[in-house]
């Protein structure tokens, strides 16, 4: 299975989420555009944390910031052309921020995600205020007609929140994951996947996990 990890924010858990889908259901890691490279980058974190084959970034960029600024502080432009997904069956593909994160002339991230024709997992807080970002981001995806087999809430626990990104977003909550006391390879695995995240990945094209 090949799958893009979004989120509804930056700092959202997308890479702990990411490290954890490859750790469980043995993909490769490509995050195609880096904006910040210290201390260490989403890469890297990555590989610290799972033993997985990570592919080398299509963009790299210095500074921590959204990659159209970051990138014309270098002086040069994104082109999507230029990302191409690694020849693998089993590849997670993480963004960087949300879905509207600007890429330049215009192009963010959503156009990113539609070049590249893979479903969309959208990483999301349960903190007061996700209910809004995570809808919008559902709605950004399905105005594009990007296919999105679910949610994963990130960083406590909350049934209201999950239930009502189902009744309101039209998609599943395949996966709660706790707030960890420590972020370690042995935590992460851990964590069990769901019935429902495994059945929903199962049933991507290119399928089984
Ligand atoms: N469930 C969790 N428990 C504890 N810490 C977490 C959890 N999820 C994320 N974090 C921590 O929160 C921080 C931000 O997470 P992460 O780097 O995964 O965000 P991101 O969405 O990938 O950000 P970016 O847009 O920069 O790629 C990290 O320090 C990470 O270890
Ligand atoms: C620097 C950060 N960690 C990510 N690499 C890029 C996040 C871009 C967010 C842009 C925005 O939505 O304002
Ligand atoms: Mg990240």
């Amino acid at each position: 299975m090949r799958v893009f990890v979004t989120g509804t924010d930056t700092d959202i858990g997308k890479t702990l989420v990411s490290a954890w889908l490859c750790r469980h259901f043995g993909c490769d890691y490509f995050k195609p555009v880096q904006a910040g490279l210290l201390p260490r980058t989403d890469s890297e974190w990555v590989k610290t944390h799972v033993n997985c084959h990570t592919h080398p970034e299509s963009y790299r960029f210095r500074e921590p910031a959204s990659p159209h600024y970051a990138a014309r502080l270098e002086g040069q432009s994104l082109s999507l052309a230029q990302i191409r997904l690694p020849a693998v069956p089993r590849l997670v593909v993480e963004g960087a921020g949300g879905v509207l994160v600007p890429l330049g002339e215009g192009r963010t991230m959503l156009d990113l995600i539609r070049a590249l024709a893979l479903p969309v997992l959208v990483v999301a807080s349960t903190r007061l205020g996700t209910l809004n970002h995570t809808l919008l981001t559902l709605q950004a995806l399905r105005s594009q007609g990007i296919p999105v087999p679910g949610v994963i809430l990130n960083g406590g626990l909350s049934d209201m929140t999950a239930q009502t990104i189902e009744d309101y977003g039209g998609t599943s909550v395949l996966q709660q994951l706790p707030l960890l006391p420590e972020v370690t390879a042995s935590t992460l695995e851990r964590l069990e996947p769901s019935a429902a995240l495994r059945a929903a990945l199962s049933n991507l094209s290119g399928g089984g996990v």
